[in-house]
């Protein structure tokens, strides 16, 4: 089953600092489309229609738009709808709308029930039927990644919760009437600086794989396999055995106060590696079928202009880090939303999944057996607007992506028996039927006899009478021979002699 890549958009309301001072740039003008507004300083080209294919704004100038809103050229595919220009009050006050389509559209007044019910429920009822699935919010630092996910610290509220804890509750109320036959597992690793840490081991432990030859678990430098059904997992990552939403919420708490997090100039709680949450299910149904599915929910850090961050030494690192991870992953998107424009076109772009290991996880979400939504995050604030209008064409590419969906069905043991079984089964009936044609054909060997013998007596039965034919012809010959000896003695005066050689032959 083809199934796109579900894109919403989620519009931050603005911080109280900004509030006052600017009027929102970005607009929310149904459930579907939003609006930015971007400066525009050359006006002498005409408008473009509202409905072209393509956005593309120029250079803004900088000093209209704060210290760093720039906004770089279109790679030229997404689903932005188009853009008009405007001039409002001056030169240097000329705008641009540029208007972008998504699946969903969130603005600043939605609330968390709304954007988990219209973005991951469906994924959950998916996901409990046998397929894989993937929920990613990307956006640049503090749009409200994690407050989007449910990976800030769990609020006392419900209504304030995030996807996370709502996601866990469906799917333990779905599947707990069975709990015998359903089996839950929980992992949660972070990829920082393109290290591979289990947020389930103490930071205590730290031991990584090549330092601990003997096993103690190791927490970080762990890696990436593929299973022979074509999913990556993290190899030797913890796996707690799970039965509740509340079982799941301790580990993933537990887990994410050992996650990386850092102050930055934009977020005092920044999130600075890609958190990865998986809930591995496998429930038995009758008869000797088994349904194994993984959800993924993925926190990334998020993307950030270094100059704007004002990060210094170990930060800009990090932030130097988390860009390139954000990169190739705009990269494979783009990769496959022109395979997807171009199926048929060889060669088919190059999917660099593996230039990153944030890719290489989660390459099954992006044009592999998963149905996957992306949440994009963005801020509504003026000075955000470069950023803004770059994560919406991130996202409207993602919208092209296409995966292909499966229901994940593993044979159980008691499946591969019943197999086992009917394969001896009809190798015997095999064997069973070659001894029966065997001793067919010994009995008819056996029943032939007779006509072998029938055929023995008439071939004597025929040299008894050449045989005789024989003595015959040797008889007249013998006779002929005394005729002509006593004709012989008569005629010499002499008595015959006896005829030996017919005496002999009697
Ligand atoms: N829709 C929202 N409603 C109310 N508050 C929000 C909303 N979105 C974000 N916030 C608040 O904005 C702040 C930053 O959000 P958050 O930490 O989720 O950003 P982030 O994108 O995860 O940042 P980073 O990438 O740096 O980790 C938090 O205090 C959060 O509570």
């Amino acid at each position: 089953m083809n199934s796109r890549v579900h894109v919403a958009v989620r519009v931050r309301p603005p911080k109280s600092s900004a509030a006052d001072t600017d009027p929102p740039v970005v607009h929310c003008h149904d459930r579907s489309r939003v609006a930015v507004t971007v400066p525009s300083p050359v006006m002498s080209s005409p408008p473009s229609s509202a409905n072209s294919s393509l956005a593309r704004p120029r250079t803004p100038p900088v000093s209209a738009w704060g210290s760093d809103a720039s906004l770089s050229p279109s790679p030229g595919v997404g689903s932005a709808l188009g853009s008009t220009n405007s001039l409002a009050g001056s030169a240097a006050m000329a705008t641009q709308t540029l208007e972008f389509e998504f699946d969903t559209v969130f603005g600043p007044d939605a609330v968390q029930n709304d954007v988990y019910e219209q973005t991951v429920a469906p994924l959950v009822d998916a996901f409990t039927n046998g397929f894989n699935a993937t929920v990613f919010a990307y956006g640049q630092t503090a749009s409200g990644k994690s407050y989007t996910m449910g990976t800030a610290t769990l609020p006392r509220e419900v209504e304030q919760q995030g996807i996370i804890p709502r996601a866990l509750r469906a799917i333990f109320d779905t599947v707990s009437d069975d709990a015998m036959a359903v089996k839950a597992k929980l992992s949660l690793v972070e990829i920082y600086n393109e290290d591979i840490i289990d947020l389930l081991v103490p930071p205590s432990t730290t031991t990584s794989p090549s330092s601990s030859p003997g096993g103690s678990a190791a927490r970080s430098g762990l890696t990436l396999r593929e299973d022979p059904s074509g999913n990556v997992f993290v190899l030797g990552a913890t796996e707690r055995t799970v039965t509740s939403a509340a079982e799941c919420l301790a580990f993933l708490h537990q887990g994410l106060a050992n996650r990386t997090t850092g102050a930055t100039s934009m977020n005092p709680h920044s999130s600075r590696s890609h958190a990865i949450l998986t809930l591995a299910l496998t429930q038995h149904r009758a008869p000797h079928t088994t349904l194994a599915s993984k959800f993924h929910f993925v926190d990334l850090a998020g993307s950030e202009r270094l100059k704007r961050s004002r990060a210094e030494g170990g930060r800009r690192r990090e932030g130097i880090a988390i860009n390139q991870g954000l990169l190739v992953l705009g990269q494979v998107i783009s990769a496959l939303a022109a395979r997807a424009a171009n199926p048929t076109s060889s060669p088919q772009p190059h999917v660099p999944y593996r230039d990153a290991k944030l890719c290489r996880l989660l390459q099954p979400a992006l044009g592999g057996n998963s149905r996957t939504v992306m949440v994009a995050c963005v801020s509504g604030d003026k000075a955000d607007v470069g950023e803004t209008v770059n994560a919406l064409r991130y996202a409207s590419r993602a919208r092209a992506i296409k995966n292909k969906c499966c229901v994940n069905v593993q044979a159980s043991a008691g499946a591969v028996d019943e197999a086992r079984v009917a394969q001896l089964v009809s190798e015997n009936e095999r064997l069973r039927a070659l001894i029966a044609a065997m001793q067919a054909e010994r009995a008819l060997a056996v029943e032939n006899v007779p006509v072998v013998e029938v055929n023995t007596q008439e071939r004597d039965a025929q040299r008894r009478q050449d045989l005789n034919a024989f003595y015959a012809q040797c008889t007249a010959l013998m006779g002929r021979t005394a005729a002509l000896r006593s004709k012989l003695c008569a005629m010499s005066g002499g008595e015959a002699r006896p005829a030996l050689a017919q005496t002999a032959w009697a």
